[in-house]
């Protein structure tokens, strides 16, 4: 073992193991799948020929959306069939690579410094400084959409508090290493009170400092006379429309770049892309591309590791993690990226907005793993360059890790560096290149990560999972009702976009390079959007016909109630059973459901129009970010569901909660009073899914009547929901 870098015959640098209980669990898919075929066999068997044509038509559009739900199904199951689970050794990486570790150059993305408090970010970035990793061999870069002094002048306050940050962490090996995370920890008993003390005093000052320029809206003209990149913001008079900002604020080469302890600091770069008008600017995308091309010119890194600005580092040790699948001998010739989970600090008890991703993360991420590899989720990512760039997987790929000394031959200044380097975040720089295409993070998609991440895998090479037991990265969950769900439209209609695009799992492209397997798992999320439609059909129809007293499912004393018993007492208990193993609770699987249905009802929708109406075009395509500042009002209800204004999502979720209200009550009424209408036993899986519906929608109910917080339904909510409801009900009747 570690007998130089050949590794022949040396000890793996990771390891691979199948989820447990494999082919029980197939079995029981199996089973399950038989028992969804029956329902469809009912559905097709029973329809009554003499009944009349409205009838039919519900019948049979009950069926569609059955059998989409089966076909849903089976694509949810397929990221279950074959789980895998990865382990790295960094102990045989330092042991055999130590001094030929490569560059790691990484990314932070911030667009706006009001809803990405510039505190937060630096936190970030000086999570991401002090990674248990050669300095010299590490560097930070911070792309500001937002094209801010404030966000810049809090970099330049972290690059001062960096010489004394980076030494702490490492004496005291402290983790998480994001300050504001650190100090808000009850465990760091272990370091000594006064080296405590005196750091978390420089921290407050700085952010004091900080915040009295936000505060005071500009930054005070003694601080802008001490770092000459201010002077670039006299010319700027707009977000939208500067030129490009680079300023090398720790030139890593320099000698002199040393911290308190007189150790080399890490390279520290902020960037403003160019931003006009007249081009666009493609959001996330267009930022990492831009950041690809000025790190090339300034570090090179072989290696991207590419955060948001919310998603600070847990754990200092998960670079040499990524690059146990990077770098071993046998195994990681094809392996493009290695990606992180996305997991949240701000969860509440029972994540009301089921925002953990928990099954993500758990079940079908691993599930992917086994059978191709990950998504990109665009945070917690490690890359290869050259794929990210574009190069396809093949025999010219060398797996030489040795870094050229390059970088540290040129003996030019800072300054010239900046220079030289600032040409290619100019926004004329792409136009006749491939960047946003063929090279580069994909352009024209709202979730430009997985589709770089897919076109990634068309060119052939694989990802790999890695979910250690201490988290890699802690981001920021958005905290109300609304936001939930407008992040989901984006995923929605971004994913939908996928799979219309020309790397779509169901398109011809990448055929033969991308597993049948692989391309299933994809559709998992390419086909969130259409879920609207059968799930909206089943939340309404069969409480409206409840409501008129006509059965739509078998009766109990029918064998063709088995099936239907089956698929949903099985599904609900082994959905329970995967959220309880992987350590959650029965009220954050609950709240899950709720969630699952107010998406579809609401992002889903929207996010399928909004796709459609960009494919015709007629609408442009956007970002909305998601905001990481958590209001202190809201906070204080974190634990109830967050309204608060009229959107049009509620508006629809607050109707079909008094639809099936009133369908539910009235429905019950009649069958008791009225001895024509069928009996109970027919109209039972009626009743127990329309009482579903209502006891899912308690939260509505009481945003709508009882609350009196501003989180509340605002009362033009309340009085549209009703009428809408009561007039369904009434054209139905
Ligand atoms: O014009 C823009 C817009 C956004 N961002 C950055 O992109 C990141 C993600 O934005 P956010 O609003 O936090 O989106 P989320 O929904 O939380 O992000 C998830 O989904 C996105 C795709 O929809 C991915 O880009 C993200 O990496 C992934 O974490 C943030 O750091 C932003 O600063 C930019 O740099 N430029
Ligand atoms: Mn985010």
């Amino acid at each position: 073992m570690g007998s130089g870098s050949d590794g022949g015959g040396a000890l793996p640098l990771f390891e691979t193991k199948e989820a447990k209980f494999k082919n029980a669990y197939r079995l029981f898919l199996i089973s399950m799948f038989i028992g969804i075929c029956m329902i469809w066999v009912y559905r097709i068997t029973q329809i009554l020929f003499d009944d009349d044509v409205e009838e039919r038509l519900v019948w049979m559009l009950l069926f569609l959306s059955e059998l989409w739900f089966g076909f849903y199904w089976v694509i949810t199951k397929s990221a279950r069939w074959n789980r895998v689970y990865r382990y790295a050794f960094r102990d045989r990486l330092s042991h055999r690579y130590e001094d030929k570790l490569p560059r790691v150059d990484i990314f932070v993305c911030t667009a706006d410094p009001t809803i990405e408090p510039p505190m937060m970010v630096i936190n970030t970035v000086l999570s991401v400084m002090a990674y248990n990793y050669p300095t010299d061999k590490l560097s930070v870069y911070l792309s500001d959409d937002g094209g801010s002094d404030l966000t810049f002048y809090a970099l330049l306050e972290a690059s001062v508090f960096s010489k004394h940050w980076l030494p702490f962490c490492k004496k005291f090996n402290i983790e998480p290493r994001s300050p504001a995370a650190y100090f808000s920890t009850k465990s760091n008993s272990v370091v000594d009170v006064e080296g405590l003390s005196s750091i978390k005093k420089l921290y407050e000052e700085m952010e004091h400092r900080i915040d009295t320029a936000a505060n005071l809206g500009r930054i005070p003209e003694e601080i802008r006379t001490k770092h000459k990149g201010f002077s670039e913001w006299v010319s700027v008079t707009s977000q939208r429309d500067h030129q490009t900002i680079l300023q090398v604020l720790i030139d890593g080469r320099n000698p002199n770049a040393v911290d308190i302890d007189g150790v080399a600091l890490p390279m520290l770069v902020y960037l403003s892309r160019q931003k006009s008008p007249n081009h666009p600017h493609n959001f996330k995308a267009g930022a990492m591309n831009a950041l690809l091309r000025v790190s090339s010119k300034i570090s090179n890194g072989k290696i991207i590791l590419n955060v948001d600005c919310d998603m600070y580092s847990n754990n200092s040790e998960s670079v040499r993690d990524a690059l146990c699948f990077f770098m071993d001998e046998q195994k990681s010739h094809d392996i493009a990226f290695v990606q992180f989970p996305q997991s949240f600090y701000n969860l509440t008890k029972n994540d009301i907005y089921g925002s953990s991703l928990s099954i993500l993360t758990e079940v079908e991420l691993p599930g992917m793993d086994g059978c191709g590899g990950p998504l990109y989720i665009g945070t917690g990512c490690f890359h290869r360059r050259e794929v990210l760039c574009g190069k396809k997987y093949g025999t010219e790929f060398d797996v030489e890790y040795e870094d050229s000394v390059l970088i540290n031959k040129v003996q030019e200044g800072a300054s010239k560096l900046e220079e030289t380097a600032k040409i290619v975040a100019d926004c004329t720089f792409e136009e006749g290149t491939q960047w946003g295409k063929e090279m580069g993070l994909k352009y024209g998609c709202a979730v430009e990560d997985v589709i770089t991440g897919l076109s990634i895998h068309c060119r052939g090479w694989k990802s790999v999972y890695f979910n250690p037991t201490r988290k890699g990265f802690l981001g920021v969950a958005p905290i109300t009702l609304g936001q939930t769900l407008v992040q989901y439209k984006r995923w929605a209609e971004g994913n939908l976009q996928m799979l219309l695009s020309r790397y779509g799992p169901l398109q011809s492209y990448g055929v033969g390079r991308i597993k049948l397997g692989h391309r299933m798992v994809y559709c998992l999320w390419c086909i969130w959007a259409p879920n609207w439609l059968a799930t909206l059909y089943y939340s309404v129809i069969p409480s409206l016909y409840l409501l008129k007293g006509i059965p739509l499912f078998p009766r109990i004393s029918s064998l063709w109630f088995l099936p239907f018993a089956y698929v949903i007492i099985t599904e609900i208990l082994s959905s329970i059973g995967e959220f309880l193993f992987y350590g959650s609770t029965l009220g954050c699987w609950w709240n899950e459901q709720r969630m699952w249905i107010f998406r579809s009802t609401t992002s889903y929708l929207f996010g399928f129009i909004d796709t459609l109406l960009n494919l015709f075009g007629f609408a442009k395509s956007r970002f909305d970010i998601t905001a990481k500042l958590i209001d202190k009002d809201v906070a204080k209800r974190k634990d109830i569901m967050e309204f608060g204004n009229s959107s049009p999502m509620f508006i629809i979720l607050a109707t079909l909660a008094m639809l099936n209200l009133y369908c539910f009550f009235w429905g019950v009424k009649r069958m008791i009073i009225n001895t024509q209408t069928p009996s109970f036993d027919s109209l039972f899986l009626q009743v127990l899914l329309c009482g579903f519906l209502v006891i899912i929608n308690l939260p509505i109910y009481n945003g709508l009547f009882f609350r009196k917080d501003n989180g509340r339904m605002p009362t033009s909510v309340t009085v549209k929901s009703i009428i809408l409801a009561v007039s369904v009900c009434f054209f139905i009747m």
